[in-house]
């Protein structure tokens, strides 16, 4: 690509996890990520947002910004809506006008989670909240803006940083004995990194290839645990490095009021992702120890 300017990936959501993450992939040679955070691009802004997408040339958005606050979306309606439905019909419309590519993240929690099995992509959707219903919202304006896009839908987000289930457990069990978690909740958590690892291959088909798979996807790390499971786990691993552990407490959650209700079965199936791009997501508890790692440091 000698000679010619780098291809520009706009990446919205550059101060929270997955933003965090995609910047940190390895993006190949002829690629620049231009990494958009709040203060520079609010996206309740559908003008601003159009203009961002106009103002140079870019060659795909991934759009990883959202409002994620479940309970206080339940109460900050409009901003939620603002954000995660109307901010991605402005990106579907910018990209559709510009003919570029659209990656968009969505949630588990578009399904209502109320039978077992892991969901498939085109299993009706029945969010229980607002968060998941704006979130459906911004699926249904890209599916429908125009523009070629991957809608990927992933559940329960860690990483070494920002706002996430590890980080609220190590926090809580520096000052707690016991800790009670929901044990009726089950979903298989996913790596930022890993995820974002994923988002770079899809965007890079989407860029090079035409005829690349668009439509609907699931991705999450391989597993199916409860809330509980899943503290547990990270305890186990947090102890082993020397870092702060305490005992949990099943419960169920009747036992854990909360604003916003969650889905009981989160578990997504993988086969949309493996049949379109081959993609086989590694074991929830390996990608754990690799946040663990950067979190505390790693085992002796
Ligand atoms: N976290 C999770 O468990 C899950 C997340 N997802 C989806 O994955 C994607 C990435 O999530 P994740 O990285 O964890 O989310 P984070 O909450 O870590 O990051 C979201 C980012 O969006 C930004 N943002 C929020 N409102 C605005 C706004 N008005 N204008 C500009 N930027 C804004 C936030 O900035 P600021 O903090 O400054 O407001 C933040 O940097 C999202 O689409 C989310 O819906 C899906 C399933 C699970
Ligand atoms: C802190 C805490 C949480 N819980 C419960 C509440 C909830 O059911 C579950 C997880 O707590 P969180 O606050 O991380 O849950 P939540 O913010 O709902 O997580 C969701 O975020 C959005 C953005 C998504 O898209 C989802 O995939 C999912 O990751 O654990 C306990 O039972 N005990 C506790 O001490
Ligand atoms: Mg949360």
């Amino acid at each position: 690509m000698s000679g010619t300017s780098p291809r520009a990936i706009l990446v919205t959501g550059a101060g929270g996890q997955l933003g965090t993450e995609l910047q940190r992939c390895a993006w190949p040679q002829g690629y620049e990520i231009v990494a958009i955070d709040h203060d520079t691009l609010d996206l309740r802004d559908a003008g601003a947002i159009a203009a961002m997408v106009a103002s140079r040339p870019i060659a795909a958005v991934i759009n990883g910004a959202a409002y994620t606050a479940v309970d206080k979306a339940e109460s900050d309606v409009v901003t939620a809506w603002a954000v995660n439905a109307m901010a991605p019909a402005a990106f579907g419309e910018a990209c559709a006008k510009a003919g570029i590519p659209l990656v968009q993240v969505s949630t588990d929690y578009v399904f209502a989670g109320d039978r077992q099995g892991a969901w498939e992509v085109n299993d009706p959707v029945a969010p229980l909240g607002v968060y998941g219903a704006s979130k459906l919202g911004g699926e249904l304006a890209v599916r429908t803006s125009g523009a070629r896009h991957a809608i990927v839908r992933t559940a329960w987000v860690v990483s070494a940083h920002g706002h996430n289930f590890i980080k609220t457990m190590l926090r809580l069990a520096e000052t707690r004995d016991t800790l009670s978690v929901v044990a009726d909740q089950y979903g298989a958590p996913t790596s930022a990194a890993d995820l974002a690892n994923v988002l770079m291959r899809i965007t890079l088909r989407l860029v090079e290839d035409e005829d690349a798979p668009t439509g609907t996807f699931h991705f999450s790390n391989a597993g199916a645990i409860s809330w509980a499971d899943f503290a547990t786990e990270i305890f186990r691993q947090s102890a082993l490095r020397g870092g702060p552990s305490t005992m949990v407490v099943p419960i169920p959650s009747s036992d854990y009021p909360t604003p916003a209700a969650r889905p009981a079965n989160s578990r997504l199936s993988h086969n949309a992702i493996h049949a379109a791009y081959g993609i086989a997501p590694r074991d929830w508890q390996v990608a754990l120890s690799d946040i663990l790692d950067e979190l505390i440091g790693a085992t002796k």
